[in-house]
This record gives structure tokens, C-alpha cells and sequence, in this order.
């Protein structure tokens, strides 16, 4: 099943982060998503280019929206012309497959905007 269509579940400070390989397999699932470390965590992020701080504004409002269904929340940068999104899972300060799940619904969410 695509990544988009996966359930994001309930997480807490017992799930499991990802190992290193699964990292990779599920980064192979995504496009244009990095691997970054910050503060010694690993997150996922990507950048995406819109038109104006408005639209970067209207795109955080959606992908707030969108987090909040799933009660999975990132981190969101507004800029004017961009919105920069991390997705990481903080009950285990790293990654869980749900943060791959949630990348792939916000691709598949901006797309539709
Ligand atoms: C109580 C609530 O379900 C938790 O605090 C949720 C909220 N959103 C969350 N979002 C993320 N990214 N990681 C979490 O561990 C997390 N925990």
C-alpha cells in the first residue's frame, strides 16, 4: 500500500524509532524528502515553493489541519515564498514510520491545493 494511504498511529514513548536501513527503504518511498539531524534527532524535511507568504501561510493552515486529524504534528517555517516542513516523532525524539506516513500525505495534500 503507498505510504499516503497508511494509517498514522498512535505513538508513544514505547514505539520503536527506525532503524537506519528502514530509513532508507521508506526515504526510497518519498520524493524530494531529506534526512536531516538536528540537536542529535533525525527528522524528515522538505522545502516547497509557493507564490507568496499568503500562500505559505494558506499551506501551514492545511498542513496544520492535516496533523491535527492524525494527532502528528510538525515543525512548520513560513517564509515569504515558502513553507519548510520537518516531520519527526517527538515521544521518541526520531523517526517512526508514521513521519514517512505523514511526508506522503503532505505531498499527496499539497498537490491538491
Ligand atoms: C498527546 C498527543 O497525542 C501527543 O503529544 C502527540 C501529539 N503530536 C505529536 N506529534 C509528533 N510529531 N510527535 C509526537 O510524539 C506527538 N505526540
Amino acid at each position: 500500500m503507498q505510504l499516503a494511504e497508511q494509517t498514522c498511529a498512535a505513538c508513544d514513548s514505547s514505539a520503536k524509532p527506525l532503524s537506519d536501513v528502514a530509513i532508507e527503504q521508506l526515504l526510497a518511498e518519498l520524493q524530494g524528502w531529506q534526512l536531516e539531524h538536528s540537536s542529535g534527532i533525525k527528522k524528515l524535511a522538505k522545502v516547497f515553493t509557493v507564490k507568496d507568504f499568503s500562500a505559505a501561510v494558506a499551506y501551514a493552515q492545511a498542513i496544520a489541519e492535516l496533523a491535527n486529524q492524525h494527532d502528528h504534528h510538525p515543525a512548520l517555517v513560513v517564509e515569504w515564498g515558502r513553507i519548510t516542513v520537518q516531520w519527526w516523532t517527538h515521544s521518541i525524539n526520531g523517526l517512526h514510520k508514521n513521519d514517512f506516513v505523514m511526508a506522503a500525505k503532505t505531498d499527496a495534500l499539497v498537490q491538491s491545493l
